[in-house]
């Protein structure tokens, strides 16, 4: 693998503002950097933040503050006519492969949109061979036959409408796809083909992934490296192998407990998540995680941990990380 950042993320903030005046920390100093040619897998329960996040990357939600940097450049503040060329370059996939398909239109006319508003490499309109060359080379690169381009999304299960958003997503050749939930509606037998492709896809033409998901078997299948996301922020990021079999974050070590002991062996004591979530608009001081941590001792209510270092490909925000010396 070629160890060069494709994108870096420096202290994300993205906060929404609620009626009566309230704030949301959806994102509350996120950094993190994607290699190229990795699969970053993205985890955490529901409304942690993860696809707003992902989209924040490729700039589809405007940040509160924050610089991503993407292929060198620093694009957190560029405009949408600045932003035009490069979207190109990172797009993204959706769980609900029918809501983002036109029903009225052909699948080839879906996929080759955008290949006809933007242009080739030398900046010249791509000519109608052209796009149909493109459009075949695409139906065979995700599995299907160069029929499916005549027919309409209704057409097709949902594990085939995964594989045509993945070929108009592939349509412009991009480096770095962002995929959020794109195998969770599907079946489970379903759902490997369509990881299986995603491997498939990164191998062949050198991709990128941040992959969004809350099924950690999936995760685990699919990612070189994992972040766990807590009520906005990064509780542990490093190498999927040591995050899921030797998690230092008591948060990681629940998530996995949650998952059934064949699916993802580990060495984690059990730990079963206790409470609710609490709410992004007031989270609790010091370490957020506190509330529901079998470990929390008097100093996690009073100071937030930083991500730290532990010299073994991972970081973690805990003041008593597990099976490590703090
Ligand atoms: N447009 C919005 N306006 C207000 N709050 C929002 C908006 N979008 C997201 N949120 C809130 O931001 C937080 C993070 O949401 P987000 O969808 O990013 O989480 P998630 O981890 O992807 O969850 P899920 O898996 O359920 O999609 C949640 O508390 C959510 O309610």
């Amino acid at each position: 693998m070629n160890a060069r950042p494709l994108l870096q993320a420096e202290h994300l903030h993205k906060e929404y503002k609620l009626p009566r005046g309230q704030t949301l920390r959806a994102l509350d100093d996120v950094s993190l950097t994607v290699m190229q040619g990795e699969t970053l897998g993205l985890v955490g329960e529901s409304g942690c933040g993860k696809s707003t996040l992902g989209r924040c990357l490729l700039r589809l939600t405007d940040l509160s503050s924050g610089d991503i940097v993407f292929e060198g450049r620093n694009i957190s503040a560029l405009s949408e006519r600045a932003l035009r060329p490069i979207r190109r370059r990172m797009q993204m996939v959706f769980q609900d492969s029918y809501a983002s398909l036109n029903p009225r239109r052909r699948i080839g006319d879906l996929i080759a949109e955008p290949l006809r508003v933007h242009p080739d490499n030398e900046g010249r309109k791509r000519s109608a061979a052209d796009i149909t060359a493109r459009l075949d080379e695409l139906m065979s690169l995700v599995g299907l036959p160069q029929s499916a381009l005549a027919r309409y999304p209704h057409e097709f299960s949902g594990g085939q409408r995964q594989r045509i958003n993945i070929a108009r997503a592939l349509a412009l050749s991009p480096q770095l796809v962002v995929a959020d939930e794109p195998v969770s509606a599907l079946d489970v037998s379903i759902q490997a083909q369509i990881v299986n492709l995603f491997t498939d896809l990164r191998e062949r033409l050198g991709l990128t992934y941040v992959f969004i998901a809350h099924d950690l078997a999936v995760v685990r299948q699919i990612s070189t490296r994992v972040a766990v996301m807590y009520l906005g922020a990064i509780v542990e990021i490093g190498d999927t192998d040591t995050v899921l079999h030797n998690p230092a974050h008591p948060y990681t070590a629940a998530l996995i407990s949650a998952v059934p002991e064949p699916v993802i062996r580990h060495d984690a004591q059990r730990s079963l998540l206790r409470g609710d979530v609490p709410s992004p608009v007031s989270p609790p001081s010091g370490c957020r995680f506190h509330t529901r941590c079998p470990q929390a001792q008097p100093r996690c209510s009073a100071e937030t941990p930083e991500l730290r270092d532990f010299g073994d490909a991972r970081q973690a925000a805990c003041h008593f990380p597990l099976g490590l010396s703090a």
